[in-house]
């Protein structure tokens, strides 16, 4: 895989209008949901040639399947897009996963900008290439590792973001933290949700994330160190978003993944008490908890054997051994996983 450029600050959308502008770019389309299309394209439109198309998506995790990648396939084609045209793709990470993974497989790839619109999208979806969409109710089951040409990220357009969307996007923050920055979690802790600058927190995330992937783009080995807390955590999203009126963000079924991974990182010697608690204490200052009951612990953590990360009948979980050191490939059993959220109920 080749590397992408990254623009991050008021050189963003600049940088977007020079690739746009490059000769042999045939033509342009932007990939927006109908949140971004108000709120973000208009940011957006003078960096753009005059006769781009806009495609419009409907908002939300339920939109990001192979339905919704069919009509953007179809306007695409409509308008006799080719291999020298470029999707950008504006908007979190429902857009930038279902945009990357549409402009990799339409003609077997065009050229493809990511403009990542929320804090989760700036610090981790819009970064490292995994593309895909959720398929039969499980998340991301459907993908491609396809970096894209260039990540244009522009923390301004945070300014319009529901806080529950900025809560959720510093989960992925938080996990890069715990998986490979002990000092910034000390930090971290102590400044909260409190944060002047996001441009300085999107810039130290995208920079752990970014170390990891150029060791192992395409999930061999360490990249499974960013799936801290989603072995758990998306068995638990999966399960809610089936369920009318449950369902979490992707962020805050994360924070409860990490809770339940940090507690099975006790259980197999790997993390102390004292890290837990520590890792519980401010997980739980930022995030609600997760509401399901215990019968459906079981249910939930049957989900995990759909887990990507694991080899056959084994089930691997992103552990930590220590804050700031996540340790990959470590067998767990469907019935550890379910005592896990089971814990995690009772706190
Ligand atoms: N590919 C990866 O590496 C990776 C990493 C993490 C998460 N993800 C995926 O990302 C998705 C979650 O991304 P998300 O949290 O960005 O969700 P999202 O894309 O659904 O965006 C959240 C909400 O915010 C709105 N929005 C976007 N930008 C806005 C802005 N600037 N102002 C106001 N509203 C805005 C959206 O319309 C949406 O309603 C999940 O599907 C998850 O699986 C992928
Ligand atoms: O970039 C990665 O690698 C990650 O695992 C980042 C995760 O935060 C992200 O949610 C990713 O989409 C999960 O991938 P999956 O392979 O478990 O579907
Ligand atoms: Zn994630």
């Amino acid at each position: 895989m080749n590397n992408s450029s990254l623009y991050i600050g008021p050189t963003a959308l600049p940088a977007l209008a020079a690739l746009l502008a490059r000769p042999g770019t045939t033509r342009v389309a932007v990939l927006a949901d109908t949140n971004t299309v108000r709120l973000c394209y208009p940011k957006l439109q003078p960096h753009l040639p005059a006769d781009h198309l806009l495609i419009e998506m409907s908002a939300g995790e339920e939109h990001k399947t192979l339905a919704t990648c069919e009509r953007v396939w179809a306007e695409l084609t409509e308008h006799q897009f080719d291999r020298h045209s470029v999707l950008v793709c504006l908007g979190g990470g429902v857009v930038t996963d279902l945009g990357g993974f549409c402009a990799a497989l339409y003609k077997r790839g065009l050229r493809c900008v990511v403009v990542p619109t929320t804090l989760l999208a700036q610090v981790d979806a819009g970064i490292g290439g995994k593309t895909g969409v959720d398929f039969q109710g499980y998340k991301n089951h459907l993908g491609v590792f396809q970096l894209p040409e260039a990540v244009c990220i522009e923390p301004e357009f945070l300014a319009t973001l529901d806080p529950r969307e900025l809560r959720a996007g510093y989960a992925e923050v938080v996990k890069h933290w715990l998986i490979a920055d002990s000092d910034a979690f000390v930090q971290g802790r102590q400044q909260g949700m409190f944060v002047e600058d996001w441009a300085l927190v999107v810039q130290a995330s995208v920079a752990i994330k970014q170390a990891i992937v150029a060791q192992d783009p395409l999930e061999r080995g360490p990249r499974k160190l960013l799936n801290f807390g989603h072995t758990v955590g998306h068995a638990l999203e999966s399960y809610l978003l089936g369920q009318a009126g449950r369902a979490v963000l992707h962020g805050e079924a994360v924070a409860a993944g990490m809770v339940c991974e940090a507690w099975l990182s006790v259980q197999k010697g790997l993390l102390t008490e004292r890290e837990l608690d520590q890792i519980e204490t401010f997980l739980f200052s930022v995030f609600e908890k997760v509401q399901f009951v215990t019968l459906e612990t079981d249910a939930i953590a049957e989900l995990a054997r759909q887990d990507k990360k694991n080899q056959g009948a084994t089930i691997n979980c992103t552990l930590l051994e220590g804050i700031g050191r996540g340790v990959y490939d470590q067998p767990v059993t469907v019935a550890e996983l379910a005592e896990s959220l089971r814990y995690y109920h009772r706190l």
